[in-house]
């Protein structure tokens, strides 16, 4: 029999290219740990973890605390892909928290970087209920207030006489960092890496990329080739490297590190700089991870499959016509009663039209919201924080949503639309059953659909996916209020084209008219 080659049999079994990535750590063979038995702990951040209201380490956490504090010494930089909900945000923040606890000066040693605005205020929430107990401060780059407001957070003028003022352009002036631990979105971190004076990353001892494989999709302005070159050593013979950075026009030389003794070293040379990677879906794309310029890598895992539901999540089918989608969403949510769901849908337009035709239903007895990028942050957040609280039931939602939220008490996922890839089903799904908890994730689906929706779940060794019958009683009874529902929904429809041409045209004949004055 003719030998396939190597590389494609490797394909088949899903063994990774890498061959760092082919021993992992197995984090499925690692216990819970409880706080008071965590080796080394600083007894405040025992306190904090008590505070928090949390007995044990989940097993990540207890496993990259051994590569960390523990005997890995952060040795090594560290790929981790775990499930959903697992806490692997913890598993990262707690063993930072602790190493920069003996820092003598404060400087930017931990930069954590995120691909939204949500994510970033949830995960420096993690690092606020920790880092005050070691005397650390915490700062946020995302762009939520004006850039003035976030500078007077993060960096710290120097102090000078009475009536003297300082040049904002004058680089030999003594600015210093506020905040020892930095958690940025890319765009707000690439504006002060280019602008603000005293920002530096010369001092950076910790890089994590939570969401890696969705942060190593966008460019976001080269993000991360900046912070790779503004964190480099750079003797003065490698010295054309930093000439690329200034002629790109970033920052300055003081951004820049150098070998040798440094301010905030407390005399030592400076650290290499450790490099944590996260997901609950990590890339294993050997090129897409060589951007990270990774150190000896160690792949922490949960199970020998890539893709991984949480333990306690169980998934439904619901079998619909497409026709009466609505209807069966409906009346689903209507069975779920009181219970915290998302909805999600293919696109932010399905979002809106959605929650629209929902709204024509009248009186559903259901708590509902349209969460999604076609509305402003602020509204956003005004949703999220209702959501949280529970003055909403049920979040329609995009996939804004799906990645990294973490909000307590979901119940239930309904896939409205089914998810094209099973990276989109677990973000989704992992919406629930959260931190140990159980939840439900249900997907409704057109007969036309189960062979591929069957495919993309045997990706994560989900073999069978029960059926979750809606009954027809409850489907005829919702059909009049869905009949004039659509009705309704159309005349908007029809109304909202309407008013955006008339705002087009209206447009075009300013700029007509504004070209005639020039
Ligand atoms: N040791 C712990 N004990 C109890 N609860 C914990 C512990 N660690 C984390 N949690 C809780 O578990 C939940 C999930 O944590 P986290 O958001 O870090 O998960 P995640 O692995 O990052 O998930 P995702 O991949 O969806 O981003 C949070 O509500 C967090 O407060």
């Amino acid at each position: 029999m003719e030998k396939k080659p190597k590389e494609e049999n490797n394909k088949k079994k899903n063994v990774p290219a890498l061959p760092w990535m082919r021993n992992p750590i197995d984090i499925t063979d690692i216990d819970q740990c409880p706080i008071s038995c965590v080796p080394f702990l600083d007894p405040r951040l025992g306190g904090a973890l008590q505070n928090m209201r949390f007995t044990s380490l989940f097993p990540v956490q207890v496993a990259v605390w051994q590569e960390t504090i523990g005997p890995g010494s952060f040795g090594r930089d560290l790929c981790i892909n775990s499930p959903t909900g697992s806490g692997k945000t913890l598993a990262y923040a707690l063993p930072i928290v602790q190493a920069l606890s003996t820092r003598a000066v404060k400087c930017l040693r931990a930069l954590v970087v995120l691909p939204t605005r949500d994510l970033a205020l949830q995960v420096k929430e993690v690092f606020e209920a920790l880092a005050p107990a070691v005397g650390l401060s915490v700062g946020l780059a995302v762009g939520q207030s004006s850039i003035a407001d976030e500078i007077s957070l993060l960096i710290n003028k120097p102090k000078l006489e009475a009536g003297i003022c300082y040049d904002p352009q004058d680089l030999s002036q003594d600015f210093g960092s506020s905040v020892d631990i930095l958690v940025a979105t890319p765009g707000r971190l690439m504006d002060h890496i280019s602008n603000t004076n005293g920002f530096t990353l010369e001092h950076l001892c910790y890089l994590v990329v939570d969401e890696t494989d969705r942060l190593l999709r966008e460019a976001y302005q080269s993000w991360l080739p900046t912070v790779l070159q503004l964190t480099r050593p750079c003797s003065d013979t490698n010295f054309p490297l930093c000439e690329n950075l200034t002629s790109l026009g970033f920052g300055s030389l003081k951004t820049i590190r150098r070998f040798g003794v440094e301010r905030g070293f407390n005399g030592k040379s400076c650290p290499r700089l450790v490099k944590l990677v996260l997901s609950a879906t990590l890339t294993q794309d050997p090129s897409k991870l060589a951007q990270l310029d990774l150190h000896h890598p160690l792949l922490l895992t949960t199970g020998q499959n890539r893709y991984q539901l949480p333990e306690l999540l169980r998934s439904f089918k619901v079998m619909c016509e497409s026709k009466l989608k609505p209807l069966y969403l409906v009346s689903l949510l209507q069975g779920l009663r009181e219970e915290k769901s998302i909805v999600f849908t293919s696109s932010v337009e399905s979002t809106h039209r959605l929650c629209t035709l929902l709204k024509f239903f009248g009186d559903l007895q259901i708590v509902f919201k349209e969460y999604s990028r076609l509305q402003h942050q602020s509204e956003r957040s005004k949703t999220l924080t209702a959501f949280r609280t529970g003055k909403v039931q049920v979040l329609v939602s995009s996939d804004a949503m799906t990645r990294g939220m973490d909000v307590e008490g979901v119940r239930n996922v309904i896939n409205y639309d089914m998810p094209t890839y099973i990276k989109t089903y677990i973000h989704r799904a992992g919406r629930t059953a959260r931190a140990g908890q159980t939840g439900q994730c249900f997907t409704l689906l057109h007969k036309d659909e189960v062979k591929r929706f069957k495919k993309i779940l045997q990706k994560a060794d989900q073999d069978s996916c029960p059926v979750h019958s809606i009954p027809s009683e409850s489907i005829e009874a919702l059909r009049p209020m869905y009949t004039s529902a659509l009705e309704k929904l159309r005349r908007r429809v029809e109304a909202e084209t309407h008013g955006k041409r008339k705002r087009k045209n209206k447009l075009s004949t300013v700029s007509g008219h504004n070209r005639k004055a020039d």
